[in-house]
């Protein structure tokens, strides 16, 4: 029998005396310290089956209403801490950064080989690996001089989505599928110098791999529960078809890249050849590249709620338009650098994030150490979230929260590099993200091309203002509905864009 997280029935089998007299033991243990409010808890099974798996980013916003910015809940014997306002968010993030800077270490993250020594994100602790990949990874692909360098694989992969989408134009096209196909290739060239998808493939299995890694993450109830182990061939099920899907991925690009480590050019080498030429083998590289690649999926979230709110909120278009328009010269093309000087594009951008952040609790951080938070215990191991979706759309922090309006960022000094703890969609401390420029970057290019080539208009005539924005819980935080929409091209562009480059 296999057990999943909704599989409940069998705790009245496996509570044995002698394990619930060991959970009574903890439980009085755990009732002398004095923890974050949150809701009253069952014995043995604490908050777990109150939990909403379905909207858990509203349900705790909705708990915090209730009990208060720092809130903690019991899934069995672990404690979870949720952070919900910009003050709860620094106390994490920057007073107690240091202890809270853990990554849940999952079943599934050990059942995998070398899995520890070749993770970012998924690290457990701030250890030397984690110091040599991060520096490695922002020295090749994030320092200024990686970004620059880095600028034309994106502008020739923008090019090519724009061609893409110019043979479609007037059809109905999901914009995220093209989007997050566009941003997978430019991040791999950018990585080991190749495309991995075609624009007009079907991205669903790719895209199904890459959310399979948030499972990482995150406790299962075997994880919670220890007794459940047992039962537990779900988690050696998943690391098979993680192992065979990242071998399937990765594997003949490694290969072949091994078999011309004779003729290396240093002229041009990528982040693939430095790990090789780092003794990396090959299950590390896979890991590694797994991880980072799952960061297109949000950046083409975001860009498909920008695209959504743009569409719904026409005023907020026209401006962003003229704006653009203004600033790019007859016959050049659209270039990054002065994207970044477009005061109502940045606040657009911004705006996006408040009310949609990809990853609406961060990735869960680890308490490395017990510590006080606010003069709450926050015992060690606890998992430590910040709502940072709560926060966005908080009444006590923003004014008229749940509308598309970027103009409330204009003169204001509100930025996206983890100190602003009212807006805080990469996170911030010593995990904050390290691919904020190129994710920036990427986010800025792909959406300043689409609003300025096309028309932009909805299937069968739907009024815009109609437009379906519910969410569906996953990581990223993506739309309930696909956004389909109808892309025609402008007339009279007069933007310069080279015919695409013929495939070798
Ligand atoms: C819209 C796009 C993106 C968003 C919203 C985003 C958001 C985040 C968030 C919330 C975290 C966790 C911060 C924390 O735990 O405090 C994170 C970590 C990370 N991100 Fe991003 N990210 C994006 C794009 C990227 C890109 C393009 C890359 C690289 C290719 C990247 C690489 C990483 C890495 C390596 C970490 C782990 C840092 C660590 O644990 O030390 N991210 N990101």
């Amino acid at each position: 029998m296999e057990l999943n997280d909704d599989n409940y029935l069998l705790f009245p089998i496996l509570l044995s005396p002698s394990i619930l007299i060991f959970i009574f033991v903890w439980y009085k243990a755990s009732k002398g310290l004095k923890l974050p409010p949150g809701p009253p808890a069952w014995p043995i099974i604490g908050n777990t089956l109150d939990l909403d798996a379905q909207k858990p980013h509203t349900w705790l916003a909705n708990l915090a209403k209730c009990y208060g910015p720092l809130i903690s809940l019991r899934l069995g014997p672990k404690f979870l801490v949720v952070a919900s306002s910009p003050a709860t968010a620094r106390e994490i993030l920057k007073t107690h950064d240091k202890d809270l800077s853990g990554r849940y270490k999952s079943r599934l993250s050990t059942a995998i080989p070398d899995f520890k020594s070749s993770v970012i994100v998924l690290s457990a602790d701030c250890n030397e690996r984690w110091r040599f990949l991060r520096s490695n990874a922002h020295l090749e692909l994030f320092s200024a001089r990686a970004i620059e360098s880095h600028s034309k694989i994106r502008a020739e992969k923008a090019e090519e989505m724009l061609h893409f989408l110019f043979e479609k134009d007037n059809e109905v096209v999901a914009i995220a599928d093209i989007l997050y196909a566009t941003i997978v290739n430019s991040l791999t060239n950018t990585m080991l110098s190749e495309d991995i998808i075609g624009l007009e493939e079907n991205v669903d299995d790719l895209r199904k791999f890459s959310r399979s890694l948030i499972e990482f993450a995150v406790p299962g109830m075997a994880d919670i529960f220890s007794v459940m182990e047992v039962f537990d061939s779900g988690t050696k099920r998943k690391a098979k078809e993680y192992k065979e899907k990242s071998r399937a991925v990765w594997g003949n690009i490694v290969r072949d890249r091994r078999g011309r480590q004779k003729d290396f050019d240093a002229t041009r080498m990528d982040f693939l050849d430095v790990l090789i030429r780092n003794s990396f083998d090959d299950c590390q590289i896979f890991n590694v590249f797994s991880e980072l690649f799952v960061t297109s999926d949000s950046i083409s979230t975001t860009l498909e709620w920008a695209v959504a709110e743009l569409t719904r909120n026409q005023e907020a278009f026209t401006k962003l338009r003229d704006e653009i328009t203004k600033s790019i010269e007859e016959g050049t093309t659209i270039t990054e650098n002065h994207l970044t000087k477009l005061p109502y594009f940045q606040a657009c951008i911004k705006e996006t994030l408040r009310l949609h952040p990809p990853s609406p609790f961060l990735v869960p951080h680890c308490a490395l150490q017990s510590c006080k938070v606010m003069n709450y215990e926050v015992p060690k191991n606890s998992l430590v979230v910040v709502n940072i979706y709560a926060i966005g759309r908080d009444p006590n922090t923003w004014e008229d929260p749940l509308s598309f309006k970027p103009e409330r960022f204009l003169g204001k000094n509100i930025d996206l590099k983890g100190t602003h703890y009212e807006l805080l969609p990469f996170g911030g401390g010593r995990r904050i993200c390290i691919g904020i420029p190129l994710a920036l970057k990427q986010i800025q290019l792909l959406l300043a091309s689409l609003v300025y080539a096309f028309d932009w208009s909805l299937p069968d005539g739907m009024d815009p203002t109609k437009l379906d924005m519910s969410d569906k819980f996953s990581i990223p935080l993506g739309r309930a509905k696909p956004l389909l929409l109808i892309l025609k091209k402008r007339k009279h562009l007069k933007i310069h864009i080279p015919p695409p480059r013929p495939k070798i």
